[in-house]
């Protein structure tokens, strides 16, 4: 039985396009079903079939818990058994989380727990940091504070744009999420508070994108 995901974004959908790619490669044992947006219009949607959108405008709700409510029982509708937030810019509620807890991942461009938040890119560049990059954890109440479970590193150039770094960044998030995705729904990967347990063991550091090979990822030997 597949494992099945709903996706959650609000953009362009690049990272949920990196997710159906890798399932259309064989690469990924899972099949999306269900894409949920926060903005009526996203384009993200559009790579789906209209059988599978689902989206509000967020901003018409009022308070803006109910729009989260809406949101949970639509997904809880598809019974998903992960949740994918991919380019999704909105904060989730406590209930939400709660409701679905340890089967929420987010991609957040930064190096958590460096820059939360938006605006990561030109954050880091003003910073003058050398490396920025892309970490895939764990949602939590508190916004980008949840388990890491894997980054990936890209180097920061001089002169660097905060649109030239979200390219690089970008081009490392894809194979990222896709094996995050791909350990999870082997069901090597779990939540267990603030710690990320990987293969039954708590996970010391976040796994990281083999820099040699960015289909594979430097898992820890035990
Ligand atoms: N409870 C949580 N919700 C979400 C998390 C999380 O870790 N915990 N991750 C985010 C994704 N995210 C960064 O990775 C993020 C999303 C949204 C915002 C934000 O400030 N949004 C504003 C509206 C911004 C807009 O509409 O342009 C808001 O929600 O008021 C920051 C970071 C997904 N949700
Ligand atoms: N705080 C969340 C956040 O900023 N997410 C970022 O939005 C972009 C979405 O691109 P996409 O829509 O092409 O996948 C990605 O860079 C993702 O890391």
């Amino acid at each position: 039985m597949k494992r099945r995901l709903a996706v959650l974004a609000s953009g362009r959908g690049s990272n949920l396009q990196a997710l159906l790619d890798a399932i259309a490669a064989g690469t990924l044992d899972a099949e999306i079903v269900g894409v949920f947006s926060n903005r009526l219009n996203a384009p993200a949607l559009e790579r789906v079939p209209a059988a599978l959108r689902w989206s509000r405008d967020a901003k018409s709700y009022s308070p803006r818990e109910e729009f989260d409510a809406e949101l949970a029982d639509a997904i809880d509708a598809v019974q998903p058994d992960w949740i994918v937030c991919a380019g999704y810019l909105r904060v989730l509620d406590e209930k939400f989380v709660e409701r679905f807890r340890g089967r929420v991942l987010n991609i957040h461009p930064s190096l958590l727990p460096a820059y939360r938040g938006l605006k990561t890119h030109a954050r880091a560049i003003a910073d003058g940091v050398a490396e920025h990059g892309v970490s895939v954890h764990f949602v939590s109440p508190e916004l980008d504070a949840g388990a890491v479970i894997a980054q990936a590193r890209v180097p920061v150039l001089a002169g660097d744009t905060p649109d030239a770094l979200a390219e690089r960044v970008l081009a490392v998030e894809h194979p990222l999420l896709v094996q995050v995705v791909r350990l999870a729904v082997a069901g090597r990967i779990a939540e267990q508070g603030e710690t990320v347990v990987f293969d039954g063991h708590p996970l010391l550091a976040p796994l990281s994108l083999d820099s040699a090979n960015s289909d594979c990822m430097a898992l820890p030997t035990r």
